[in-house]
């Protein structure tokens, strides 16, 4: 089966922010994507909307034609939005007003039922939830009782080891983790992302044959600023290809 490439398009956002104006619109940065060949579009309506903002979501909603994933904190304002939004796809992330970028995954396992209440209530509207954790085997599990569809394995310490040029350990984490899911709930699907780039995006499709879709924004999108966004999309394309055909 084919992995699927969701681009998130915040960066583009986050260069329209640092000048306050019109421009990049990460809506045209998304239909650009799909055209390109991306599966998806991924975007993160922070609290601080540092990058994206509501109307973008709103605005995408009406004109991504492949599938829209809406990356929030599961607050209950973020909760209003993506029931009146109504993505393809929550994903539940952690957020710190501080942080540069997300640094961790969730601690699903400390707000188990806060974060199974926010799942139910995605779900009676018809949106499935995704949880952003870190590859660690409880937080999986916990992850399964909360009765998401699907989990996003926070890749962010396998590309930091990948980029000081020693990527096995934090691989076999991901690999472990991705596999207790697929043993222990063969239903939920399992995606990953952060920090992944056209290089350390190949042994991880290659070693974690369970995952099913990618999200992947800075390194794409500065990519895109060099070469255009319809070169770097299918450059990731065949980086997650070469991956596959190393399985
Ligand atoms: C949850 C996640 O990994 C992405 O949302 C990523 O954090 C990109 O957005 P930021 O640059 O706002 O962190
Ligand atoms: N959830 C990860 C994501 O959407 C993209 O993260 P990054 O590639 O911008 O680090």
């Amino acid at each position: 089966m084919r992995v699927r490439l969701h681009v998130n398009v915040d960066h583009v956002a986050t260069i329209r922010q640092a000048r306050g104006t019109e421009y990049p619109d990460p809506v045209e940065a998304a239909m650009l994507c799909e055209w390109a060949g991306a599966h998806g579009i991924t975007v993160h309506l922070r609290e601080d909307r540092r990058h994206i903002q509501l109307r973008d979501v709103e605005v995408l909603r009406r004109t991504v034609k492949t599938m829209l994933n809406l990356e929030m904190a599961a607050t209950e304002e973020m909760v209003r939005v993506a029931l009146q939004v109504r993505p393809d796809l929550v994903t539940l992330v952690p957020e710190r007003r501080e942080e540069r970028t997300t640094e961790g995954g969730l601690d699903v396992r400390g707000q188990l039922a806060a974060l199974r209440g926010v799942r139910e209530r995605l779900d009676a509207s018809g949106i499935p939830t995704s949880l952003f954790v870190d590859p660690d085997a409880d937080q999986v599990q916990a992850s399964i009782e909360t009765g998401a569809a699907m989990i996003e394995l926070h890749t962010g310490d396998y590309a930091e080891e990948a980029r000081r040029g020693h990527s096995t350990s934090e691989l076999e984490r991901l690999a472990r983790a991705a596999s207790y899911a697929r043993i222990h709930a063969p239903s939920m699907k399992v995606a990953a992302g952060h920090g992944l780039t056209a290089r350390n995006v190949v042994s991880l499709v290659a070693l974690v044959p369970e995952l099913v879709e990618l999200n992947i924004g800075h390194a794409l999108i500065s990519d895109a600023v060099l070469v255009g966004l319809d070169r770097a999309v299918q450059r990731f394309l065949r980086a997650i290809e070469e991956g596959e055909q190393l399985r």
